[in-house]
């Protein structure tokens, strides 16, 4: 049997049922509203596990699923190495978000990466402390501003309503998701930067772990993707 973990609740969720039924899979719900149970019609040996996608990229890595669907940010933020423990199938085409980093919208001299060391060197200066980011994206967010060569700055964990941190005096900028922009916009804050940390969207991985290739292969050919 095969093993496919599937985001279990809000629009990730759904919009991966409308992915599979386009391509002859119904993946649904089964059990009361809040139960998390599911069912697959329209292929062989395929069960379905309802997770938090968060999670998933752990489940990939154990191989406790054979197949799996989550953001590439959480693979890449959760996984050291992910290319040794996942492949990546297909991206799905939603999902779409930027992790940025932003700083208030008042901080008129504050638009490059190159402003943002700056400020961050001279407020340690000033403050006695590291100038903080608060984010959950620890791996991420350390390895882009390593590579840039912004080095005074600490990070603090935030796992949501991270755009609150700053007005809430907890961190001095934020490094999170954004799709709309709308967060960011509400809580005055503006993104550093030409480009983001990365782009992310919901993509079907599978896990090397897991095994049992040739029943998976079968699965990804169904689904009109090649497995190489
Ligand atoms: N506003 C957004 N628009 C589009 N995609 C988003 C947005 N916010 C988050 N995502 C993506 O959705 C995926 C799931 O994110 P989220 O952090 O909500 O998962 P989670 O931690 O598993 O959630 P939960 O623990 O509530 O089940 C991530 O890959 C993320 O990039
Ligand atoms: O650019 P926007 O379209 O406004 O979307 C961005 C927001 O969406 C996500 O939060 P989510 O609602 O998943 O909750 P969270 O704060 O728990 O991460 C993300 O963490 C941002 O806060």
């Amino acid at each position: 049997m095969i093993r496919l973990g599937v985001p279990s609740k809000g629009r990730l969720m759904e919009q991966t049922f409308d992915w599979f039924a386009a391509r002859g899979v119904r993946l649904s719900r089964s059990g009361s509203e809040r139960e998390y149970a599911g069912r697959v019609d329209g292929a062989e040996n395929v069960a379905l596990v309802l997770l938090s996608a968060g999670e998933i990229p752990r489940e990939l890595r154990a191989g406790r699923i054979h197949l799996g669907v989550t953001g590439t940010d959480l693979i890449r933020e959760k996984l050291a190495g992910w290319r040794s423990h996942v492949q990546e199938l297909a991206p799905m085409g939603f999902g779409h978000a930027d992790l940025i980093l932003a700083v208030p919208t008042c901080w008129a001299d504050c638009d490059s990466l190159d402003d943002f060391a700056s400020i961050a060197r001279d407020f340690r200066a000033e403050h006695g402390f590291r100038l903080r980011i608060a984010t959950k994206y620890h791996r991420l967010v350390r390895a882009y501003l390593s590579a840039q060569e912004v080095a005074d700055y600490q990070l603090v964990d935030s796992q949501g309503a991270t755009e609150g941190t700053v007005a809430n005096l907890t961190a001095e900028a934020i490094a999170d998701i954004t799709s709309s922009g709308e967060t960011l916009r509400a809580n005055h804050l503006k993104i550093i930067g030409d480009a983001p940390i990365m782009r992310s969207q919901a993509t079907l991985l599978r896990s090397v772990a897991a095994g049992d290739t040739d029943q998976v292969a079968a699965f990804a050919g169904q689904l009109g993707l090649a497995m190489s």
